[in-house]
C-alpha cells in the first residue's frame, strides 16, 4: 500500500524537547499568574480552570488553580486543560516575537517534499491545536501552517491509546496502512500501530543521547532524521 498521509508528533520529532521543556514550559509556568488573574474570567479561559479545580476535589482559589497548574508543568502532565491555557499563554510570547518554535533542519523541507509529492500532512500533539499552530506558524522555518492539511490534539484521546488513532484514521479517511506516523515515543508508536497505522521512531540524538536499538525499538522502523524516512 503507498503512503498518502503522514501523520507527525511535534515535541521530539520535528522540534526539539529543550525548545518546548527550556523555553515554551518555562513561559508558561512564569506567565499563568498574570494570566489567571487578567483573564481568568473569560468564558473559555474559565471553563478549563474550572476542569483543574474540578480534578483538585471542587471549588477552589485562582491563586491555588494557578500552583496546580504549575505542579503539572513541571511534572510534564499532557492534560487538556493545562494544554489549551498554555497554548493561550504561548499566544502571547509568539505575538511579541519573545521567541520562534524550534525546527530540526531536515524536518521542513522535509514535509515541503512530501506535501510536494501528494502526500496530506497531519499533526499529532498532546499540544493544544491552538498551540500547534502557533508553533509552526512562528517557526525558525518561517510559516509551515499551509504545509498541514489537518491538526489533532488530545481531545481525540491520548497519544498512548490506539482508539485515539483508530479516531484519527476515520477522519483523515485513509486506511491505516496508507498513513505514517512519526514520533519519538515508542508508546505512542505502539497505540498508532496497534490501529494499524505505519509507524517510524524518530530517534534524534540531540534528544536521545543513547540510540534506541534492538528491543528498545519494539520493532518501530528507526532513523535519525527525516531524511531517512521512505515513503
Ligand atoms: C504544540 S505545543 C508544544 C508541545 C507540547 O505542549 C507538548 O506537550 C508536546 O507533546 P508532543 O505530543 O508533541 O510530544
Ligand atoms: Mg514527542
Amino acid at each position: 500500500m503507498p503512503i498518502r498521509a503522514i501523520l507527525t508528533d511535534i515535541e521530539g520529532t520535528t522540534s526539539s524537547i529543550s525548545f518546548v521543556k527550556d523555553v515554551l514550559f518555562p513561559y508558561a509556568r512564569r506567565a499563568l499568574p498574570g494570566f489567571v488573574a487578567a483573564r481568568g474570567k473569560e468564558p473559555n479561559v474559565r471553563k478549563w480552570l474550572d476542569v483543574v479545580a474540578v480534578e483538585n476535589g471542587g471549588a477552589c482559589q485562582d491563586s491555588v488553580i494557578v500552583e496546580v497548574l504549575q505542579g503539572w508543568i513541571d511534572e510534564d502532565r499532557k492534560h487538556t486543560a493545562l494544554k489549551a491555557l498554555q497554548g493561550m499563554i504561548w499566544a502571547d510570547g509568539y505575538k511579541s516575537a519573545d521567541f520562534t518554535s524550534h525546527m530540526y533542519p531536515d524536518a521542513a523541507p522535509a514535509l515541503q517534499r512530501w506535501k510536494d509529492a501528494g502526500l496530506r500532512l497531519y499533526v499529532y500533539s498532546s499540544g493544544s491545536v491552538p498551540a500547534q499552530r502557533l508553533l509552526f506558524g512562528h517557526s525558525d522555518a518561517g510559516d509551515l501552517t499551509d504545509l498541514f492539511s489537518g491538526f489533532f490534539d488530545t481531545e481525540v484521546g491520548g497519544k498512548r491509546e490506539a482508539a485515539s488513532y483508530q479516531r484519527i484514521r476515520e477522519s483523515i479517511g485513509l486506511p491505516g496502512e496508507e498513513i505514517l506516523f512519526l514520533s519519538d515515543v515508542v508508546e505512542e508508536l505502539d497505540a498508532a500501530r496497534e490501529a494499524g497505522l505505519g509507524t517510524v521512531l524518530v530517534d534524534r540524538r540531540e534528544d536521545y543521547p543513547q540510540p534506541r536499538e534492538g528491543e528498545a525499538t519494539h520493532g518501530h522502523v528507526r532513523v535519525v532524521s527525516f531524511d531517512q524516512i521512505e515513503t
